[in-house]
């Protein structure tokens, strides 16, 4: 297309020859196609010729003046390429590809240094350091209960062979206190997602607690130092407080803490509840993964308190859940339920029950 451009830009008699000859060569394929006898130049004896030489023809006009011009013409290889160029001017056809004004040459002089360009994207700091150890601990400095001494367990260790995972660690010494970035490459994660087995296969509360012997990950999860990941990402990112923003808390029991969330991405209030304490064997977490595998299976009811999701972080087990804007606290414990509350409390307990059978008598049917 530059091309096109600066032809255009060219001598202006020569471009005018140019169209001439062109017009010219127009009529004469068209006239040869009505008269089938070829049509010559400088031919007087045809019949044709001679009935077009006894009037002042514009044609033999156009025929002298293309024959000048032939003669400064380069070549007829060009012939074919001038037409195509030409005739688009012709026919008034507009050029979309080459916008008017805007020859990218203009002002651009290859000589010139110091043209600015944008710069390079920053690289990490990738310091060559020390391949995590099985016994290493690691301080999540983003954690949401981070005191500067918590213990803070990374990821499962790796579950097939740590040769080929990149895992980098890059220590940076904190006046006062000791703190490790650790930065695991974005595949490792995703393989570890894709062969780390989810922790719970069946929901025991959904199928016979016979079927829960078999365990198609038996292998896989001897190769695991954890159960189940300890810290949700590897990035170091907290899921509790990227995915939410917390609010308030709104309640406290003997096992965890309930805050009030605002989900970041939805835009809706939630209940988050977590574990006050960490859950550092297999055992402690598997109990309590019962909550939420019963809230699962219950599924939505009116009277049930609604279950979104759950994971472990920090070693602690987060329960998104439906916010309510009532609860039988402990706390009100102090106050006397009227009877309509105890009716109404009630009677939500005998629908949770009825909810309960039929999911079960569903299941075994
Ligand atoms: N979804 C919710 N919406 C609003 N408040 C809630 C919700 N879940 C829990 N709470 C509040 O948090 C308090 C503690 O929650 P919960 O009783 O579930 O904790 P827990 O430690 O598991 O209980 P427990 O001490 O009985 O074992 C509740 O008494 C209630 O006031």
């Amino acid at each position: 297309m530059k091309r096109k451009t600066l032809k255009r830009s060219g001598n202006g008699k020569r471009r005018s020859r140019e169209m001439e000859g062109t017009l010219a060569r127009r009529l004469q394929v068209q006239l040869g196609q009505i008269s089938v006898a070829p049509f010559h130049h400088h031919q007087t004896s045809s019949s044709t010729s001679s009935s077009l030489s006894n009037a002042p023809s514009l044609f033999q006009k156009l025929l002298e003046q293309e024959a000048a011009a032939e003669a400064n013409l380069p070549s007829d290889a060009d012939a074919d390429e001038k037409d195509f160029i030409l005739s688009q001017d012709f026919f008034c056809t507009p050029d979309y590809i080459t916008p008017d004004n805007q020859n990218l040459l203009n002002g651009f002089d290859c000589n010139k240094e110091n043209i600015p360009c944008p710069k390079s994207p920053d690289k990490l700091n990738t310091v060559r350091s020390k391949r995590r150890r099985p016994d290493s601990i690691l301080v999540n400095p983003l954690s949401p209960s981070f005191s500067g001494h918590q213990q803070v367990v990374e990821l499962a260790n790796d579950t097939f062979g740590t040769d080929t995972d990149e895992v980098k660690l890059e220590k940076a010494a904190v006046p006062g206190t000791q703190k490790i970035h650790n930065y695991v490459s974005q595949s490792a994660v995703a393989l570890r997602c894709r062969v780390m087995p989810p922790p719970c296969i069946k929901n025991p509360y959904l199928m016979g607690n016979s079927e829960m012997d078999l365990d198609p990950f038996g292998n896989q999860r001897s190769k695991c130092a954890g159960f189940f990941p300890a810290l949700i990402g590897g990035d170091g990112l907290s899921r509790y407080h990227t995915d939410f923003h917390e609010i308030k808390q709104i309640g406290m029991g003997n096992f965890s803490c309930v805050f009030k969330v605002l989900k970041r991405i939805d835009g809706c209030l939630y209940a988050v509840k977590h574990s006050t304490r960490q859950l550092h064997q297999d055992a402690e977490r598997r109990k309590a993964l019962m909550e939420v595998q019963a809230l699962a299976a219950l599924g939505s009811h009116e009277n049930i308190v609604g279950y979104y999701s759950s994971w472990f972080e920090n070693e602690q087990l987060y329960i998104q859940m439906e916010l309510c804007d009532q609860s039988l606290s402990i706390s009100r414990s102090s106050q006397l339920f009227t009877e309509g509350e105890v009716l109404q409390v009630l009677h939500q307990v005998m629908f949770f029950l009825e909810h309960f059978v039929y999911s079960q008598l569903k299941l075994l049917s």
